[in-house]
């Protein structure tokens, strides 16, 4: 797994953080937009000019493939072209758990981008929030893991709103942790998850990772 190291201050991390999240926030209320509209085909062809202008200008300066997962010297994190948490990705939802002593937190809504069945989530993306989730809980304690394997037991739709996931660590295996969650809506768990974490080979990045 390859981390970059930015030799940056949390002030300067939090500074991105408030110039990058206003417009990853912009993004995904434009996706849900594209999704619901019912304007009129002249106001959306002016809309496609006009964010493929918007597009353009982004375009002007970039950096080459996808974002990496950074860190800065105080082992603080900077996964933000994450699918599911990225500050900079506007198709995550986002998912940003809170760590306690047993495990991992998260609240959060899913709108119309993440729709399966007509009103409810698409299974896969149960699946992704389940991983990223599971995942978390499992480096919670340690370094970054790698999902060996992830079986998710969808036990009833999941509606479309507002939701939580809870994961926990519940048994090591030398570089193995095995590790449980849930998913649930305001009337009880929709989905649950039990995967294999493994710590890599020979880690050389950062531990302990805020
Ligand atoms: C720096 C800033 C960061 C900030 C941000 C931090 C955020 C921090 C949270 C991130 C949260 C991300 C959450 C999403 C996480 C992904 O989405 S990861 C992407 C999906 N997963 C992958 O792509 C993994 C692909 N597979 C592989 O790379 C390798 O097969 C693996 C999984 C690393 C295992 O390779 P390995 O270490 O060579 O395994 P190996 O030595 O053969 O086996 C070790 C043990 O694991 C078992 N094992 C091996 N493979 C598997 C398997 N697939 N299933 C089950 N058991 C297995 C073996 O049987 C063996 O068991 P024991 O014999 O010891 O009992």
């Amino acid at each position: 797994m390859q981390f970059t190291l930015e030799d940056i201050t949390a002030d300067e991390i939090d500074r991105r953080r408030g110039v990058y999240g206003p417009l990853t926030d912009s993004v995904r209320d434009l996706i849900d937009a594209v999704i619901r509209t019912e304007v009129d085909a002249a106001d959306i062809d002016v809309a496609r000019r006009r964010i493929d202008e918007v597009v353009a200008d982004l375009r002007s300066r970039q950096i080459d493939g996808s974002y990496g997962v950074r860190f800065n010297t105080d082992a603080v994190g900077m996964p933000w072209g994450n699918a599911v948490m990225g500050v900079r990705n506007a198709i995550a939802p986002p998912v940003r758990t809170v760590a306690d002593r047993e495990g991992v937190t998260a609240e959060f809504t899913l709108g119309a981008a993440y729709e399966g069945p007509a009103h409810h989530v698409h299974g896969g993306v149960c699946a992704m929030v389940l991983d990223q989730v599971l995942g978390e809980a499992a480096a919670a304690d340690d370094i970054p893991c790698f999902t060996g394997t992830i079986t998710v037991t969808y036990r009833r739709p999941t509606p479309l709103g507002a939701l939580s996931a809870r994961a926990e660590i519940v048994d090591r295996d030398g570089r193995k942790k095995i590790v449980r969650g849930t998913l649930s809506d305001a009337d009880g768990v929709t989905a649950e998850a039990e995967g294999v974490f493994i710590v890599p080979k020979n880690w050389s990045g950062p531990s302990n990772l805020k």
